[in-house]
């Protein structure tokens, strides 16, 4: 039987201004990928090998079991399904794990990425075939217990042995200990290790190996090696994430991944052309993480915005019936902004992608040139979606009052495997300061009369003239992309001065950019934010978009502008560029686009096209069929397996009974 669809959320359809389908083929790149996807999606959620009891009731072994199974399970249905191609796996695997990994994700993310990227077609050959195959699952063994951020400060060696032709590979003291590669606890046998390479004494940096850590017959650790789980954390549960130390474990001369870099025979070593193409798989993942903080975002704006048409609460009027909470003006400013954030990281998501595809291919045909671009570009972006998508899924968490703190919601679970995404592959903080790094090399040579090119082009000939007393439509997507624009040369030209005036107070340049890193992130920031407000803008110009959802995306990019316009006012009244009445009149707007977008609200959700089974969600269900949902689901709980629980035996009666005696 069809369960009838909640009769708030069936009129809220039924009120849209635009067909969702339109905005689905839009995001996903057409009809034809649309249709894919839905497939797979469905191949994925109706198969019954995949059906499980809700992880939230399991402890974590179980979880780990459960996942371990699942992935296990995936991989090998891909195969034999023949689903080859990037586009269609993450299709099938997110219908496969909806918000979670799998504790071989680290093998898929980052092991065999490092193949590709790292080894020489000999390695390739040796490597590449048992690695696809899974008859080695490895992980990207880099973070040791008392350095993450700092790379170059990693103490784990690879000290050449020419006698032998081998590498001796040592974590030689407690803070060397490798800690939190994901699924080296438990699941992998092989790692690529980060380690710093020695030859006759002497260091030559950061270099990747392949080190075998168990038997490929019992999984025992291999001599030399010990390993295991570095135990619960915040989320994350279902991953194996590990610990490893090394004590004096040869490997053969060939394990060091040698695309770049090689070490010969008798020792003599042969520099990369840049030593930095070590780092090449971080700054594939942080690409990646763009899109992932998107669709995260995405998520959970569906979630809650779709029971906050169900949602009825208080009364607006005296004696009217209760409104739907999406009602209140207060809540539309919780997750209007932030439906616009998901819908503009996405987009931005699909650009940084194929900037990376393109800057990759020119890098393997071996031009460099591309690499500081791309490393500034992605370092600022994941910094800036990963924080971002972390204080909207909060916020759609807050707004679905007390039942969005239940898992029932799926929102805690997708919070919990989500935000890593801010820590993991480079902190937040650390990655803002590396793209200041390039902003403030590149508007150097902008003083210098060298034009710029890419990301920081506008940082050339920037005028910062203020243009206060002129008038301006807040509305217009060129004014409002002028008005970051203008922000962040400001906050880099500033960022710049205080660090040359902290060097001409006598501070050497170290200090001087530590004294200056809190205006240099923040410089950072404004330039990620412009190019995202840019992007968005961009992407609206594509001829083929429908009229009929060209204005409702558009209303989204203005709403996204300005309202980081307006909770970053200062930085634009600050030199006179806004006056105080074009913040009050964004402030208008933004009310304004809100009552706008209120009919569309659901409609723009559903255009993500998150089938419930990826949801995963009682309250964001598409039926809205929320409150029958929840009490079954709590039903199901293994604390309500009988009506009284065995621990009312143990504890609870005789404590009654004491009591009761004591009276
Ligand atoms: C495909 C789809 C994918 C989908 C993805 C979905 C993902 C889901 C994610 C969910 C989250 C869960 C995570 C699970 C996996 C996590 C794995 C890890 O964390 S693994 C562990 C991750 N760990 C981390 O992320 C560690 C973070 N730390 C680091 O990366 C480095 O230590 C550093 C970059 C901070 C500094 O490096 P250092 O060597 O000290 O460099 P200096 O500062 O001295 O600067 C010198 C020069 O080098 C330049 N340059 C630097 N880097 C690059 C680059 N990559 N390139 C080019 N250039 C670069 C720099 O600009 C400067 O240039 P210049 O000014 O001289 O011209
Ligand atoms: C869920 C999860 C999965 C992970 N998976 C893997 C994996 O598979 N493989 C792997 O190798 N690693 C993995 N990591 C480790 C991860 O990459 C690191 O934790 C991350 O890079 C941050 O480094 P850190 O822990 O050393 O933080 P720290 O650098 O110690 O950060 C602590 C604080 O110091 C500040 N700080 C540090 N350096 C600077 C600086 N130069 N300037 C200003 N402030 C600074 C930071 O901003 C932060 O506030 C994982 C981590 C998590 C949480």
């Amino acid at each position: 039987m069809v369960a009838k669809m909640n009769p708030d959320l069936k009129k809220e359809r039924e009120n849209a201004s635009f067909d969702p389908e339109k905005i689905t083929n839009f995001l996903y790149g057409g009809q034809e990928s649309v249709k894919r996807k839905r497939e797979l999606e469905s191949l994925a959620l109706n198969d019954p090998d995949y059906q499980h009891e809700d992880l939230n009731f399991m402890s974590r072994e179980q979880q780990y079991e459960t996942q371990l199974k699942k992935g296990i399970l995936m991989v090998t249905k891909m195969k034999e399904l023949k689903i080859t191609s990037a586009q269609d796996q993450l299709f099938y695997t997110s219908a496969v794990l909806v918000s979670d990994v799998h504790p071989m994700s680290v093998h898929t993310r980052m092991f065999l990425p490092t193949l590709y990227g790292q080894a020489t077609e000999q390695q390739k050959d040796k490597w590449l075939k048992l690695a696809e195959n899974y008859t080695i699952i490895g992980t990207y063994a880099q973070t040791e217990i008392g350095h993450g951020t700092f790379v170059r400060g990693l103490e784990t060696t690879a000290t050449y042995d020419p006698k032998t032709q081998e590498f001796i590979l040592n974590t030689p003291t407690l803070s060397a200990s490798k800690w939190w590669p994901g699924g080296m606890g438990k699941t992998s046998n092989y790692v690529v290790l980060m380690a710093q390479l020695y030859i006759y004494g002497k260091s030559y940096g950061i270099h990747p190996f392949m080190l075998q850590i168990r038997s490929l017959e019992d999984h025992k650790p291999l001599p030399g090696v010990t390993v295991g789980d570095i135990g619960p954390k915040f989320g994350y549960d279902v991953m194996d994430n590990g610990f490893l130390s090394l004590n004096n474990v040869r490997i053969p001369r060939e394990n060091m991944l040698m695309k770049y870099s090689r070490v010969e025979p008798d020792g003599t070593y042969v520099r990369p052309p840049s030593t930095k193409l070590a780092y090449g798989t971080m700054v594939q993942v942080r690409a990646g993480i763009v899109m992932f903080s998107g669709m995260n975002l995405a998520k959970a704006v569906t979630i809650a915005t779709r029971y906050s048409c169900v949602r009825r609460q208080s009364e607006m009027k005296p004696g009217h019936p209760e409104p739907q909470v999406l009602d209140y003006v207060t809540q539309q400013y919780k997750l209007f902004p932030y439906l616009a954030a998901a819908y503009a990281f996405w987009l931005t998501g699909q650009t940084m992608m194929s900037v990376y595809t393109t800057s990759s291919s020119q890098i393997s045909k071996g031009d460099i040139s591309v690499l500081p671009e791309l490393h500034a570009l992605s370092a600022g972006l994941k910094a800036l979606s990963s924080s971002m998508a972390n204080v909207g899924m909060e916020e759609c968490r807050l707004a679905c009052g007390g039942h969005g703190y239940s898992h029932a919601s799926g929102l805690p679970r997708l919070y919990t495997n989500a935000t890593p995404a801010s820590t993991a592959e480079g902190e937040h903080v650390v990655l803002m300061l590396q793209t200041a790094r390039y902003l403030m090399k590149s508007y150097n040579q902008s003083l210098q009369g060298e034009k710029l090119a890419g990301s920081v082009a506008y940082l050339s000939g920037v005028q910062l003239v203020p243009a206060a007393g002129r008038t301006r439509n807040m509305l217009d997507l060129g004014a409002l992309c002028d008005a970051f624009r203008h922000r962040a040369a400001r906050i880099v030209g500033e960022a710049a001065a205080q660090l040359r005036s902290e060097m001409q107070g006598g501070k050497d340049q170290a200090d001087a950019w530590n004294a200056s890193s809190v205006d240099l992130t923040k410089a950072a920031m404004a330039h990620s934010q412009y190019f995202v407000v840019k992007t968005f803008a961009e992407r609206l110009t594509d001829s083929r978009l429908d009229s009929s959802i060209s204005a409702v995306l558009t209303r989204l990019c203005q709403l996204h502008a300005l309202h980081g316009l307006v909770t970053n006012s200062g930085d634009f009244l600050e030199d006179g560029y806004l006056t105080g009445s074009d913040i009050r009149q964004a402030r208008r707007h933004i009310n304004a686009l809100m009552a706008k977008l209120r009919p569309d609200a659901v409609a723009l959700v559903d255009a993500f096209d998150f089938p419930d089974g990826i949801l995963n969600s009682i309250l964001g269900r598409y039926d809205g069929n929320v409150y029958q949902h929840l009490l079954e689901w709590a039903k199901a709980s293994p604390l309500n397996k009988t009506d009284v629980h065995q621990s009312y035996h143990k504890y609870l009666k005789p404590f009654l009974e004491a009591n009761r005696a004591k009276l």
